[in-house]
């Protein structure tokens, strides 16, 4: 039975507290809205029977104040669920907040006890508004809380403390005000601090560490992306592979064929690397994709960048050498066939290159 219920409620649980919303990922929206609607449930689920009990003992200041704030809460939730609009959200929470506090100070509250709540004030300010607008916030309710306590008789407040308690009051807030703020700045630096890495992550995983240029991963992506941005037509995927490579390995040393790779690489990113995506598809393969352009134009294009390479000199200034590539293009339009039957379209070309002796071209 339990097993069967668990969870379904935690399914409630979860549809309450995200509004709706997936809460998957870890962005600041699903964070606000998390704890906005957790905050409306306890704030209802403290407030309700706290009025009722008042309203029962005749109180009907503090049964007003506490009903009116558990009424405002579920309003608030409802409205959040219909707008996600966190900002107006958290200010429903906290501002009403900060006015129930004055009063318990200034009423001294049921049985004098009404400054034990005035601690939430802290974090509650950071969670919903972050340390700058947090500390505004807090410092605000301590001048007021200051004044409160410095004119009791003048505005006529009702609470009895001593002038060592209400020192103490101010001081502990004081205490729980740093310590709230201090914990916002670290989860802020953490945050901070893994968004980075996460970054340097997705930037490491799409990117080939010798050339600098995207990998096989890091294209793919890009041609998928291109789609659903609609530039559908007239796509052009060329893919390039440097001729006997395995020579200059074997005649100048391995080094000096990774140096021929990232030179040939800056030499792409030269020509093409305005208009088109550049990505190191293997070993001494590129797959270049030229999107949205004039088909008619790529194929001199890329007989222009053939010839470039050819002269070009390679290796060291007393022992230089000259690399040759050979090409397969293939015109690609999204609404005809799969990025995969274009890329193997290109790449029978690149093999018909090859076959034709290299250095040369084939295409659609
Ligand atoms: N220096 C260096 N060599 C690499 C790298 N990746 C792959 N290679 C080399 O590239 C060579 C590719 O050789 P093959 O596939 O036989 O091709 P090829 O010699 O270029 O001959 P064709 O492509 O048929 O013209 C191999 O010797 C690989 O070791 C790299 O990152 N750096």
């Amino acid at each position: 039975m339990f097993k069967l219920l668990a969870p379904r409620f935690k399914a409630i649980i979860h549809n309450y507290a995200f509004g709706g919303l997936s809460g998957e990922d870890l962005s600041e929206q699903s964070r606000r809205i998390l704890l906005i609607n957790l905050f409306c449930l306890v704030g209802v689920l403290f407030t309700l029977p706290h009025g009722i009990l008042a309203f029962i003992d005749g109180d009907m200041m503090i049964a007003a104040s506490t009903l009116s704030i558990a009424s405002l809460y579920t309003f608030n939730h409802i409205y959040l669920r219909l707008t996600f609009n966190y900002e107006v959200s958290s200010n429903i929470i906290l501002y009403p907040l900060f006015m129930l506090m004055f009063f318990l100070l200034y009423s001294g509250g049921v049985a004098q006890t009404g400054f034990v709540w005035i601690y939430c004030i802290a974090p509650v300010a950071m969670f919903l508004h972050g340390l700058k607008r947090g500390l505004i916030e807090i410092t605000f309710f301590l001048i007021i809380l200051i004044l409160i306590f410095l004119f009791p008789n003048e505005i006529g407040a009702t609470y009895n403390w001593s002038a060592e308690l209400k020192k103490r009051i101010v001081y502990s807030f004081l205490v729980l005000g740093f310590l709230s703020a201090f914990y916002e700045y670290s989860r802020m630096k953490s945050i901070h601090l893994l968004r980075n890495i996460s970054k340097d992550l997705e930037k490491a995983s799409k990117t080939d560490p010798l050339t600098n240029l995207l990998n096989r991963r890091g294209m793919l992506e890009i041609i998928r992306d291109n789609n659903a941005s609609k530039k559908i037509f007239d796509n052009a995927i060329v893919i390039c592979d440097v001729d006997f490579f395995k020579k200059v390995n074997d005649q100048y040393g391995h080094n000096v064929g990774d140096e021929v790779l990232i030179k040939l690489s800056n030499e792409f990113k030269e020509t093409w690397g305005k208009d088109a995506h550049i990505s190191r598809w293997g070993g001494e393969e590129f797959l270049i994709f030229i999107p949205s352009s004039l088909f008619d134009i790529i194929q001199p294009e890329v007989e222009r960048f053939r010839k470039r390479i050819e002269s070009i000199r390679f290796g060291a200034l007393d022992n230089p050498f000259h690399i040759t590539l050979s090409f397969g293009i293939a015109r690609f339009d999204y609404q005809k066939e799969t990025v995969d039957a274009a890329i193997n379209r290109a790449d029978k070309h690149l093999y018909k290159a090859k076959n034709h002796g290299r250095n040369c071209i084939f295409s659609d």
